[in-house]
């Protein structure tokens, strides 16, 4: 490694993450990085705060529950910023993939007003040059037919179409991390795959931080793994590492679960 490249700060760091429900710990101490181009696979099990710990990375929790502790993007404070200027952030230098687009996606605007918006606010390009880069990312998404899908409503495409155009959308601001939360478990077998390939290949420029509760999955894409047991990292590894010679009881219990184990590499 070059000195430039160690002496860099890792896309994200988070130091002492703390995150409560009233007295109710729910993760007591959260410290991860993830560098530039890096996927780090978060697992564990339904509960053990995978979800809340993603969603606080990008100060999006629900007002019930309270976050403190150090969350730097490239080297800059971010946990320390307004809610204006972490506004900006969202969707800006963190693009965010979530199980459900349907959902997330407004169904009364087509996906590429949805895009060029997005472009407009974070890039500030003009109008007619943001539908180009809106049509080109959906293109690179593999999505079908040019105008065809920068037009349609959310509701015109497939699931998995869908959550290409989300991808797009999460990636069209050149963030610096991508929270992908679940984002391919609506989806049938043979679509994740795909999806998690062109994942891997479009997000080559950012730290992403992949939340799965399939093992596959994680181990198809992820060059780390991070084994989350009620809100504590309990073992973190290289995949194969990891997944080869588990240490931690919980993960060897967890892997003995996972149906088909690696079954992607
Ligand atoms: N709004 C909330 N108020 C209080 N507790 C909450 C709230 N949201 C989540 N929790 C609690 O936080 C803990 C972690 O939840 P989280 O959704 O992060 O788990 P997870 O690991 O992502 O689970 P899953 O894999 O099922 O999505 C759980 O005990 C959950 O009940």
């Amino acid at each position: 490694m070059s000195q430039l490249a160690s002496s860099a700060p890792p896309s994200l760091g988070v130091n002492g993450l703390r995150i409560t429900a009233g007295d109710n710990v729910l993760v007591p101490g959260l410290s991860l990085t993830i560098g530039r181009g890096e996927i780090l696979g978060m697992v564990g099990a339904s509960g053990s705060g995978k979800t809340i710990s993603a969603f606080s990375l990008a100060r999006l929790l629900p007002e019930a529950l309270t976050q403190t502790g150090e969350i730097s993007l490239e080297g800059e404070r971010i946990d320390l910023l307004s809610e204006a200027q972490m506004r900006q952030v969202r969707g800006g230098r963190i693009g965010m993939v979530f199980q459900d687009p349907l959902s997330s996606f407004n169904p009364l605007r087509t996906v590429g007003s949805i895009l060029v918006e997005s472009i407009c606010r974070h890039q500030g390009l003009p109008a007619r040059q943001a539908r180009e880069l809106a049509i080109e990312t959906l293109a690179t998404m593999r999505l079908p037919g040019r105008d065809a899908s920068v037009d349609a409503y959310p509701h015109m495409l497939s699931g998995g179409q869908r959550q290409r155009a989300m991808i797009g959308l999460a990636l069209v601001n050149q963030p610096a991390l991508i929270i992908a939360d679940e984002p391919t478990t609506a989806l049938d077998p043979t679509v994740q795959l795909q999806i998690l390939a062109l994942l891997r290949h479009q997000a080559s420029s950012a730290a992403c931080l992949f939340i799965t509760h399939d093992i596959g999955a994680a181990s198809a894409i992820c060059d780390r793994l991070a084994v989350m047991n009620e809100g504590v990292i309990v073992e973190e590894g290289p995949t194969d590492q990891l997944l080869s010679s588990p240490v931690h009881p919980f993960t060897r219990e967890l892997l003995s679960h996972a149906p088909g184990g690696a079954r992607f590499r």
